[in-house]
């Protein structure tokens, strides 16, 4: 089968691999669309992500949904032909994360694409079959490669804990952000605010539902959220850029008694945190970590038309002009880049 490997920064070879074999409790999946994710993206530039260092050839990609080839010998639940969705990460099952049901943070964890672990920029992965997911007939397979991001945006918006008609922060406009605006939406999240630097982004953002933008090149996040909550501070926060004024500034614009979930990863190791303010404001600081128990869920938000999520793909191109799809989607206006591994 088809494969392209990641083989140092900047260069991905194409290669042929023999076709993998499903084990007992596999599924063979023909993989059909694959999203490009940012992490993706800083494996391809750069080779690692902190300390996770791409040493041999690695297959990118893990927002991945396809076509089932063929089903292992104790998989009863699907059946070849079924279009199904694969969540990216299969944790051990057995630690005390995987036992107590928070099974995103199993230490054991295989995630595709993240090395040693091949991903899906491939013509067939085969893989466990409790984390592959049929698709309904109304969802495509471009759609439900995008359940990914979207339950990145699903679980952070849970750890939130949003109320009906809460005012909600979303910081950054890219894919994550983009999905968080559509989660909090449909978690009846009320006045729903981005900031990001690229007025683009802050458009696209206003199209999925966001009733305020701001620019923070323009206007400092503090005196905007000041001016537009007077002076009281929105409910929730969700940091979805990684940007570390983004990140510092959460505890100053958040309500006394409101909540602050962290999906952005900073490339500063540390960043200064008013510490004073999460105690005098009485405030929830919560991390929010991939995603757990959320395929279903996306799925079904996707089959009811509660959720789009079409409109955040900027382009397709087919997996023969990977390189070229990787340098496009590090354009500042593109939001999410999709690569078509065969034909729907
Ligand atoms: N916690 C998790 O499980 C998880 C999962 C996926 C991604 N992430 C992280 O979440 C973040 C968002 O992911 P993404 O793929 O959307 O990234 P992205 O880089 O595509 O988007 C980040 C956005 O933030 C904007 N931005 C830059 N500076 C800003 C500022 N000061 N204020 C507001 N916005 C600013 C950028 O213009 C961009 O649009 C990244 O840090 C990523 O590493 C975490
Ligand atoms: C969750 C996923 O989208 C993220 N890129 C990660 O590797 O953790």
């Amino acid at each position: 089968m088809h494969v392209v490997e990641l083989t140092e920064p900047g260069i991905f070879e194409h290669r042929e691999r023999p076709r993998p074999a499903p084990g007992p409790n596999e599924v063979l999946v023909e993989i059909r669309h694959v999203g490009i994710c940012g992490s993706d993206v800083h494996y391809y530039e750069l080779g690692r992500i902190g300390d996770y260092v791409v040493t041999d050839p690695l297959v990118l990609g893990h927002e991945s949904a396809g076509v089932v080839a063929e089903v292992g010998r104790d998989v009863d639940h699907l059946d070849s032909g079924d279009r199904v969705a694969l969540e990216p990460g299969v944790p051990c099952g057995e630690c005390a994360q995987c036992r107590s049901g928070t099974y995103n943070l199993c230490p054991d964890v295989e995630f595709m694409a993240t090395p040693p672990d091949d991903g899906a920029f491939a013509e067939y992965v085969a893989w466990d079959a409790d984390f592959a997911y049929r698709l309904p007939d109304g969802v495509s397979t471009r759609s439900g490669a995008l359940c990914e991001p979207l339950s990145v945006a699903l679980h952070a918006t849970r750890r939130a804990a949003i109320d009906l008609g809460e005012t909600v922060l979303v910081t950054g406009a890219g894919p994550i952000g983009a999905m968080v605006v559509k989660t909090a939406r449909a978690a009846g999240a009320g006045d729903i605010l981005v900031s990001d630097v690229v007025p683009s982004k802050l458009d696209r953002a206003r199209e999925m539902g966001a009733t305020e933008t701001i620019n923070v090149s323009e206007r400092s996040l503090e005196a905007a959220i000041d001016d537009i909550t007077g002076g009281d501070g929105v409910d929730v926060v969700v940091e979805a850029s990684g940007a570390t004024p983004a990140i510092a500034a959460t505890t100053t614009v958040v309500r006394r008694g409101g909540t602050v979930v962290c999906i952005g990863l900073s490339g500063d190791d540390e960043i200064p945190i008013a510490t004073n303010e999460l105690v005098d404001k009485e405030l929830d600081f919560r991390g929010s970590f991939r995603f757990r128990n959320t395929y279903p869920d996306a799925i079904s938000l996707l089959e009811r038309g509660v959720i789009d999520v079409e409109d955040i793909i900027d382009f397709e191109m087919p997996m023969a002009d990977l390189t070229a799809a990787f340098e496009r989607a590090q354009e500042p206006d593109v939001v999410k880049g999709m690569v078509a591994v065969g034909s729907e």
